[in-house]
């Protein structure tokens, strides 16, 4: 994929394949445009050039969450489900339980904390079941337990065979990656996870102080 706005390159031959199952962590300093590449994966931004295949259903986890702060939590789950026709709000339940947000339901969305908020925000991305999961930080603001619970979440995908990509920027939690992909200049260098450095640290080595 090429993007540029204006004169600025931001992606310049990017390229990436993510397999079912697979999970895939995008790095790479600010503004090296791995918001531009995950909006243009999801098809709100359109490329200059290139191709973007997917097989599948796709959820998108944007990094502003996409709620309506008139709309309550409910509201918002009923909205999407019928823009999905979905039979039921099942998932959506069963998504809110996961996260811990029940007591919030009938709260409006402006009113929510904005971990709160993201919860919602990342609910909603869930909430049709899709193959291909594009996640932008998506527990920003979530405190230790909620993290916890959305890395079990994810294990759970993965392990249903969704094929997952995460924008990160936390050195601790690259270990939980199948791959990472580093974007540099525009291009994705792809190096395998687990090849932690010499005094790096994981999640639990932070758990553990
Ligand atoms: N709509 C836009 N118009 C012009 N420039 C933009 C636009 N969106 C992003 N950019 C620029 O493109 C570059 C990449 O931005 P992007 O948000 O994709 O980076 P990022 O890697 O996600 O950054 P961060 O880690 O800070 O979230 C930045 O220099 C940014 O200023």
């Amino acid at each position: 994929m090429h993007k540029s706005y204006g004169r600025h390159q931001v992606l310049r031959g990017a390229d990436l394949t993510v397999d079912p199952g697979q999970l895939v962590a995008v790095v790479g300093e600010n503004g090296a445009g791995k918001s531009t590449l995950l909006k243009a994966l999801a098809g709100t931004l359109a490329t200059d050039s290139g191709r973007i295949e997917v097989s599948g259903t796709l959820g998108y986890c944007p990094q502003d969450p996409v709620v309506s702060d008139n709309l309550t939590v409910d509201q918002h789950l009923r909205y999407f489900a019928a823009a999905h026709h979905l039979p039921d709000l099942r998932r959506g339940n069963e998504l809110i339980d996961r996260l811990g947000y029940a007591q919030y339901r009938h709260q409006a969305a402006g009113a929510l904390s904005g971990g709160t908020r993201q919860k919602l925000n990342l609910t909603l991305a869930l909430l049709h079941d899709p193959d291909l999961l594009l996640l932008d930080e998506p527990y920003q603001g979530f405190d230790w337990d909620t993290y916890l619970r959305f890395w079990d979440l994810v294990s759970d995908l993965r392990a249903r065979g969704k094929a997952i990509v995460i924008i990160t920027h936390l050195v601790f939690e690259q270990d939980r990656f199948d791959q990472l992909a580093d974007l540099t200049s525009g291009r994705l260098t792809p190096r395998p996870a687990n090849l932690r450095q010499p005094g790096q640290t994981t999640e639990d080595d932070h758990v553990r102080h």
